[in-house]
């Protein structure tokens, strides 16, 4: 039988250093574990658009379509914002996102014991937080019609339009249920139905699919300005969040900080299962390329290690291969280990990218 298939795509600014410790820690499995990958390399955002003229090349798109599953690293720069909106770094992800159908975004928010001093909120409010947002990532304003600037009478007219329909709903909303089933079986749904029809519609169709198909499951709702504040005055009320694409992006940044650093919060966007039940999947670290820090060897590679973490579990079912790497990291950071974004304490000296994976790789090792 032929190995599983990974195409990475390291992307820009501080994505392709991170990239490189996860591939430390792939053929480490490949190694240590008997559990190889084929894998593939290719550009997405600015690099793609310096070789190509576009931020995601048809080649990329079509390998994306074919492998087993997409590992991202990041995209965006400041050297691309000028670019016209059509070639942004941005659109290559939003591309891939949109033709793979990933409908469904996972991004956990977890709390290691070593790090809930560092959060900006007190120790005893994150300690133990464990938390899972499922953002929709297909549809929404993202990419609702019409959309563009346009001329109106004297001065111009910016448009996006946030759409959703009952299906695109329906099959978020499970994906939110079939989680929380497998966690603390509590679903809280975040719109804002008081001021959005589309947020009404997710309202009554999130309350449907709970009460026709996941009876068993604990239903809230909540506005989504509302469900901000919750997530920094007691996020440990929450097991599974299902919220839109908007919604979602900032409500996922803000659960990240919880947790003490942008740089620990990975995701899996997921799409609907192929006929091997696999689904078709992205992994990616939900920060973006940290321009103020890229090229230094400062960036925490944790993220996007813990992205691939997911990838095992959700693409390869190696839940307790993926349960081994996270404890490595776990003992990394009991241990002391920080990069700069994770200092806080008193004497600690910050650790480099390739110093953070050396670590990990060591703690793996100690794990056979
Ligand atoms: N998925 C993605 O590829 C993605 C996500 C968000 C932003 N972006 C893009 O990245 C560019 C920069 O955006 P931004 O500055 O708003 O967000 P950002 O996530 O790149 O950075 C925000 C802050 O967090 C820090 N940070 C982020 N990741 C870190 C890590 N791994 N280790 C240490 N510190 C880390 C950065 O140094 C910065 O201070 C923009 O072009 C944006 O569009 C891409
Ligand atoms: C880079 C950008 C397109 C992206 C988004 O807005 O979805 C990012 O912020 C994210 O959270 O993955
Ligand atoms: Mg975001």
């Amino acid at each position: 039988m032929s190995n599983p298939s990974l195409l990475i795509l390291a992307g820009d600014g501080i994505g392709p250093e991170v990239m490189t410790e996860v591939k430390r820690v792939i053929e480490w499995f490949g190694t240590k574990r008997d559990l190889a990958f084929d894998v593939e390399e290719d550009l997405v955002g600015g690099a793609a658009y310096d070789k190509h003229g576009t931020p995601l090349h048809d080649d990329t798109m079509a390998k994306a379509l074919k492998v087993d599953a997409v590992l991202l690293g990041a995209v965006g720069g400041p050297k691309y914002d000028a670019l016209d909106f059509s070639v942004k770094p941005e659109r290559g992800l939003l591309r891939l996102r949109k033709e793979m159908d990933l409908f469904s975004n996972l991004r956990p928010a977890q709390c290691f014991d070593a790090l809930a001093d560092f959060s900006s909120l007190k120790k005893d409010i994150v300690a133990g937080l464990d938390i899972m947002i499922v953002r929709e990532l297909t549809s929404g304003v993202y990419f609702g019609e019409p959309r563009g600037i346009f001329e109106e009478g004297n001065e111009r007219v910016g448009i996006n339009t946030q759409r959703y329909t009952e299906s695109e709903i329906d099959r978020v909303a499970r994906s939110a249920f079939e989680l929380a089933r497998r966690r603390g079986n509590k679903v809280c749904s975040m719109e804002k139905a008081n001021v959005m029809e589309s947020g009404i519609l997710w309202r009554e169709v999130v309350q449907k699919v709970r009460d026709t198909d996941y009876p068993d499951v604990e239903l809230s709702h909540m506005y989504a300005d509302n469900g901000a504040m919750q997530l920094v005055r007691a996020p440990k009320q929450f097991d599974v969040i299902v919220t839109d694409n908007l919604f979602g992006d900032i409500l996922s940044d803000c659960a990240a900080m919880l947790t003490g650093s942008l740089g620990m919060l990975p995701s899996a966007s997921l799409g609907a299962p192929n006929a091997d039940g696999r689904p078709k999947a992205l992994y990616e670290p939900v920060h973006g390329s940290a321009p103020d820090i890229a090229g230094q060897g400062k960036a925490n590679p944790i993220a996007c290690i813990l992205s691939f973490a997911m990838a095992l579990r959700y693409s390869f079912d190696q839940g307790d291969e993926a349960a081994r790497l996270e404890a490595a990291i776990e003992k990394v950071l009991a241990d002391g280990v920080r990069t700069a974004d994770l200092l806080g304490e008193e004497g600690v000296t910050p650790v480099s990218t390739t110093g953070m994976g050396d670590a990990i790789l060591a703690a793996l090792d100690a794990s056979l």
